[in-house]
């Protein structure tokens, strides 16, 4: 039983979920807003976070915010419509561990209950890269990518993974661990983008007895615990300056010193940092120190997005589709072909993350051995279908591009029944039928 702290503003949906969760054996708490949120999350403690994204109040990324900067560890899903999934990409940059699009599909929400819970009793990360989990892909791009990572991991320079989110720049981290002269020693994974700018130095450097109110005994920071082998500092870019400061000298001098000690202890750590944008603008704005970025940067690898992965993108979704039989305990074999065609032709704004996840909703929304439309988001069929809007005064085009948009939606509400999509649009059969040939909606 895990106790769940539902920020939802819906009231509907917001009961439906506890009644739901409750039937499965976890003890639920409703807020509906962020300023609620605070107030108990002050209050008690919760075993996992289920956030809407829209809240009348804010956004589900301030109530993440708020959690990272009073150092609670708890594993936050945000729960968003599709059309911000982009924007929601973006909380797993602030730490949290997986989203989900609505309407939530009730099987799919148990998994990742299921699995955001077991991430948490994970104790610490795995250093070792499990290769049957991971393809490297046969493009060109591909092979560039595995070409410096081969050339670079024996080395001891300090590397920059540059990619967008999702792109698998942790693995890469791990890869270039596990390929080095280090990989019988630790590798430490800390995503700075989770950690309170309060604690992080502590985190980091560790700190002595009575450094700051709550240190109540000294304790070693994760530099100490990566001893001999590999710090990974993802969202290097979110690091307050004092901070920057303290790593460049660790760097530098190759010690570190804990907060509130006198003493300096040498450490021998080679850095990892990941980045989803060049931290040019950082630096420019004066938010991100030029000396350390050089110092962080003796070599930089730039991972690619999914949507430029070119034939890659067939490899990862076999690989996924052959990973999700395996644990959902299906035997997905084939994909119908609008499937494909969807899937081919998406852009992946949250990379090989996002991938995944539609890959393992699909197969656990298949129980036959081919995967149809229905297995896939609506909102992802829709956001492929739906053609740039037309610009300008040429009436014609505006309204057609409505009306094939009004005509898509109203087919997916009524779950493709062509019937009573031509009722609601108060048209008869055979003008739906024309109007859907004539804008090739299949
Ligand atoms: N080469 C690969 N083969 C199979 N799965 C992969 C590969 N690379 C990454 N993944 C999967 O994609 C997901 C995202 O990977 P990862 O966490 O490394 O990305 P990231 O770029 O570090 O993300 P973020 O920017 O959000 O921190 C993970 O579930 C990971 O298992």
């Amino acid at each position: 039983m895990a106790k769940i702290l539902i920020i939802e503003d819906d009231l509907t949906f917001s009961q439906l979920l506890e009644g739901f969760l409750k039937k499965h054996g976890h003890q639920p708490f409703i807020v509906h807003d962020v300023k609620n949120s605070f107030k108990i999350l002050a209050q008690d403690t919760f075993d996992l976070l289920l956030v809407d994204y829209r809240l009348p109040d804010g956004t589900g990324l301030e109530v993440l915010s708020h959690i990272r900067e009073k150092g609670f560890n708890y594993p936050v899903v945000i729960m968003t419509s599709f059309n911000d999934v982009r924007t929601a990409v973006k909380s797993i940059q602030l730490g949290a561990i997986d989203y989900i699009t609505k309407p939530v599909n009730p099987d799919e929400l148990l998994m990742i209950i299921g699995g955001a819970l077991e991430k948490k009793t994970e104790s610490g990360k795995k250093a070792t890269v499990e290769h049957a989990d991971f393809i490297k892909g046969k493009s060109t791009t591909a092979d560039k990518l595995y070409a410096h990572i081969d050339l670079v991991a024996p080395t001891d320079m300090s590397v920059i993974i540059q990619g967008e989110s999702g792109t698998g720049k942790e693995y890469a981290a791990r890869t270039l661990h596990a390929q080095s002269k280090r990989s019988a020693k630790p590798f430490v994974a800390i995503d700075c983008g989770a950690l309170s700018r309060d604690l992080a130095a502590s985190e980091l450097f560790g700190h002595v007895k009575g450094a700051f109110t709550g240190a109540v005994n000294d304790k070693k920071g994760q530099f100490e615990a990566a001893e001999g082998g590999t710090l990974f500092l993802d969202e290097v870019g979110n690091l307050s300056y004092e901070v920057q400061v303290k790593l460049l000298r660790a760097l530098q001098e190759r010690v570190i010193q804990p907060v509130g000690s006198t003493k300096k202890i040498a450490v021998n750590v080679r850095i990892i940092t990941a980045t989803n944008d060049d931290l040019l603008n950082s630096i420019q704005n004066g938010e991100f120190r030029e000396d350390l970025y050089h110092r962080l940067n003796e070599f930089k690898i730039l991972l690619p997005a999914l949507r430029d992965r070119g034939k890659d993108l067939e490899l990862f979704i076999d690989h996924f589709i052959r990973l999700s039989n395996e644990e959902l305990d299906r035997n997905v074999q084939h994909l119908s072909a609008p499937v494909k065609d969807l899937l081919l032709n998406y852009d992946w704004p949250g990379n090989l993350r996002e991938l995944k996840n539609v890959i393992k909703r699909m197969v656990l929304l298949t129980p036959a051995d081919t995967a149809g439309l229905e297995s896939l988001p609506d909102e992802m069929i829709l956001a492929i279908k739906q053609a740039p809007k037309p610009t300008g005064s040429d009436l014609k085009a505006i309204n057609e591009s409505n009306e094939k948009t009004l005509i898509i939606e109203t087919l997916i509400k009524v779950k493709y029944n062509k019937s009573k999509a031509a009722k609601l649009l108060n048209i008869d059969r055979k003008t739906l039928y024309s109007k859907m040939e004539r804008y090739e909606i299949e």
